[in-house]
Order: structure tokens, then C-alpha cells, then sequence
């Protein structure tokens, strides 16, 4: 039996590529495609390599346009989430793919987004270990409404919380992220103009300041049964996806290399899209693009007495709509892995 799919948020870029994703899904139909000022015109004028989508035309946001759909993808900005689901029944599963539903405290949701916590809903990082041995999968089977997450705290992460669970660092990390510009969407933003991407890498959101460090101290909390600090430095880099992490903590007493790397194969061995990459190979980002995988390569620092874990995702992909494929089958009792793809595009 098909299920019937709308998405909301059709011409961006974490739409275009939920569709790109969609259109290969077996037990999937394509219903309506919804924009904002962009409603009226075709998918194909925004998305011309989703040929077989090309002629459909962009419906308005609005409840009664995606309801009537097994599952909704709310691939809007922030802040419009909350209203659009609470207009849609419950027999609708939602998966939000902005960050109006990922944070569990409301006052860390009034420090970092303001206004009133629209609510938290289970958070779609299928992978992420827990404390007490469980996976955060377990919390997304059958769930009705999903929260995916940033493309920042996907990779870093599952890039921490292993080494968290397991009690070998410090609870206080540092992780730096190399990104790629289509994480900042489509829309108009002078700092993204080519003339000023090109060429240059330049940091932002410098000193605690970016909007993903709640949501890491979340996940990394969560995977370390306590409170964890965490120093996050976004990059931004003259590349159009892919995200690049380094992670590095404290390691607490004694710890080898093939002690850490044992605890990552362990915790990630049948993880079907992370991939511990073999001893001396490291994480880029070509080789994720397109591809539904997190690549990680962890390794300790002797002298600094660190832990360093690299990362690679494509921001687009498992960064967003190929998580977000991912918790929908995970939702629906599907195969988690049906419809995703497990091999990137090279070179
Ligand atoms: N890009 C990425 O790597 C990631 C993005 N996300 C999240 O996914 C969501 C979408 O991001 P992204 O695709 O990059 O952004 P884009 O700017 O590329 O796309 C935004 C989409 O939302 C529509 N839209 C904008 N304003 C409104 C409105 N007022 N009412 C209805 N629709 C509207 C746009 O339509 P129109 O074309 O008509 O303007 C467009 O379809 C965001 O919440 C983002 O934070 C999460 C993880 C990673
Ligand atoms: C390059 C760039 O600008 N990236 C975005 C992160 C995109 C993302 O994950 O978005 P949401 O949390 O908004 O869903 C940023 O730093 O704001």
C-alpha cells in the first residue's frame, strides 16, 4: 500500500533533496508540494534535476492543502511548525525538519530561538547511543511527530557520544565544523554572496554563539547521563555541501588508540549508515555526498591527552532529508533503511 507524502518547503534545498530521496522510496507517493512566495510556480523551475517532479506545480503552505496525507515533511523555516501540525490530526505522522521541536528545555528554548516553547517532540538521531544502552531509535518506532535535527549536531553528535557513554573524556568537548554553503538555505544572504564565499574560509558564530550548542549539549548530556560543555565553532567554506567536524576532549586517565577505536566499532557496528573507517583512513567530505552515511575516524592524541574524532556528512543528506527518510520509515515500522541512499557521488 502507497503512502501518501506531502512536503512543505518544496523548492528549498532541504526540500529539493527530501524529493530527490522520495522519488526512489518504494512504498512512497508524492502528494502535494507546498512554498511560500514561490507557490504557483513549478518544482521544476527550482529543482530542474528532479525531472520526473518537474511539471508539478507548488501549492500554498497551509493545513488544508497538506492534510489528508499519511505523512507531512515541514521543510520550513523555523517558527512555522508548531501551528501547521496542531491543524494536522493525529492519524498524520510530521516530521519537522527545522528546530521548532528539538529542544526539551524550554528555557534553553527561550535563551537561543525566544518566544514560547512550541514543545519538544522525539528527536530524529536514530543512531545517537544513550546512557543505559539504548539508542535513540528506540524512541522514534511509531512515533507521531519527529524533530530532525541540525545538520551540525548529526555528524558531532554521533562523533562524541561514544566516547561520552563509555566515560573515556572529559565532560567538557570542543567540536569545530567545516560546512558547506547550501546549509544556510536558499533565500538571499549578503554573507553568502559568491564574491564573498569564494576563495575564503571564514568562522561564525564564534565564542558559544550558534544555535546548535543546545542541541549538542542535549545529545552529548543525553549519551553521558550528566552534563557536558560544549564549545562549538562553525566554518563556512567555499564548497556547496558537505560538513567536516573535528571533535576533541580531554581524555580521562589512561586511554590508547585502539582502546577508543574499539569502543566506536563497538557502539557503531550495526549502525547501517555509520561507517568507522579502517585504522590510518580519514573522513572527507566527497565521499558522503548523496549518501545517506556518516564516515568517522577516531583516534587518540598522546601528548595533548585528547581524544580526536573526525567526521564527514553531507549536510543535505543524512544532515537532513535522508534523516529525515530515515525516521519516517523508522515511524511507519518500515525498513529504517528503505529509500536511502548508502553510496555517495564521486569524484
Ligand atoms: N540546508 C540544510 O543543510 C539544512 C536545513 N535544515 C532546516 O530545513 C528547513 C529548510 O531549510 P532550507 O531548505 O535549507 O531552506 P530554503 O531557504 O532553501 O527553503 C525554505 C523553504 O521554505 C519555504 N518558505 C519560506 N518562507 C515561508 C513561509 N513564510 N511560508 C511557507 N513557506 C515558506 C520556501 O519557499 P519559497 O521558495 O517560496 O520561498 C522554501 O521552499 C529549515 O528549517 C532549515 O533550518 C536542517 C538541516 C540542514
Ligand atoms: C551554513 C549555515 O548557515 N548553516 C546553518 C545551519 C543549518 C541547519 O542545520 O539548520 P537549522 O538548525 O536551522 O535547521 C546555520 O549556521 O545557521
Amino acid at each position: 500500500m502507497a503512502i501518501d507524502v506531502a512536503v512543505a518547503g518544496a523548492s528549498g534545498y532541504a526540500g529539493g533533496e527530501l524529493l530527490r530521496l522520495l522519488l526512489t522510496h518504494p512504498d512512497v507517493r508524492i502528494g502535494a508540494l507546498t512554498a511560500g512566495g514561490n507557490a504557483g510556480s513549478l518544482l521544476g523551475e527550482h529543482h530542474p534535476h528532479l525531472v520526473p517532479l518537474a511539471d508539478r506545480s507548488l501549492g500554498e503552505t497551509r493545513a488544508d492543502v497538506l492534510a489528508g496525507h499519511d505523512v507531512v515533511f515541514l521543510a520550513l523555516p523555523h517558527g512555522h511548525s508548531a501551528e501547521l501540525a496542531g491543524s494536522l490530526g493525529e492519524g498524520t505522522v510530521v516530521i519537522d525538519m527545522g528546530a521548532d521541536h528539538r529542544l526539551t528545555d524550554p528555557a534553553a528554548w527561550q535563551r537561543w530561538y525566544g518566544g514560547t516553547h512550541p514543545g519538544a517532540w522525539p528527536y530524529g538521531l536514530p543512531e545517537l547511543p544513550l546512557a543505559g544502552d539504548i539508542r535513540q531509535r528506540d524512541r522514534l518506532r511509531g512515533a507521531g511527530r519527529v524533530a530532525v535535527p541540525g545538520c551540525y549536531p548529526t555528524g558531532g553528535s554521533l562523533a562524541l557520544a561514544p566516547a561520552l557513554r563509555a566515560g573515556l573524556v572529559e565532560r567538557h568537548v570542543t567540536v569545530t565544523s567545516i560546512t558547506g554553503t547550501s546549509g544556510a538555505g536558499k533565500s538571499l544572504k549578503p554573507h553568502l554572496l559568491g564574491s564573498e564565499v569564494m576563495g575564503s574560509t571564514s568562522a561564525y558564530g564564534v565564542g558559544g554563539a550558534h544555535r546548535h550548542t543546545p542541541e549538542f549539549v542535549q545529545n552529548l548530556g543525553a549519551a553521558a547521563g550528566d552534563a557536558v560543555g560544549v564549545s562549538f565553532t562553525p566554518v563556512l567554506a567555499p564548497m556547496p555541501r558537505g560538513i567536516l567536524t573535528t571533535a576533541t576532549a580531554p581524555l580521562r586517565g589512561e586511554v590508547d588508540a585502539a582502546t577508543a577505536r574499539s569502543v566506536y566499532e563497538d557502539a557503531y557496528k550495526d549502525e547501517p549508515f555509520v561507517r568507522v573507517l579502517p585504522e590510518g583512513s580519514w573522513p572527507a567530505t566527497a565521499a558522503t555526498l548523496g549518501s545517506n552515511h556518516v564516515q568517522l575516524q577516531v583516534t587518540v592524541d598522546p601528548d595533548a591527552r585528547a581524544l580526536v574524532v573526525i567526521g564527514a556528512i553531507d549536510n543535505l543528506t543524512k544532515g537532513t532529508a535522508g534523516g529525515a527518510v530515515q525516521c519516517m520509515n523508522l515511524a511507519l515500522g518500515l525498513e529504517e533503511t528503505v529509500g536511502l541512499p548508502v553510496a555517495g557521488v564521486a569524484p
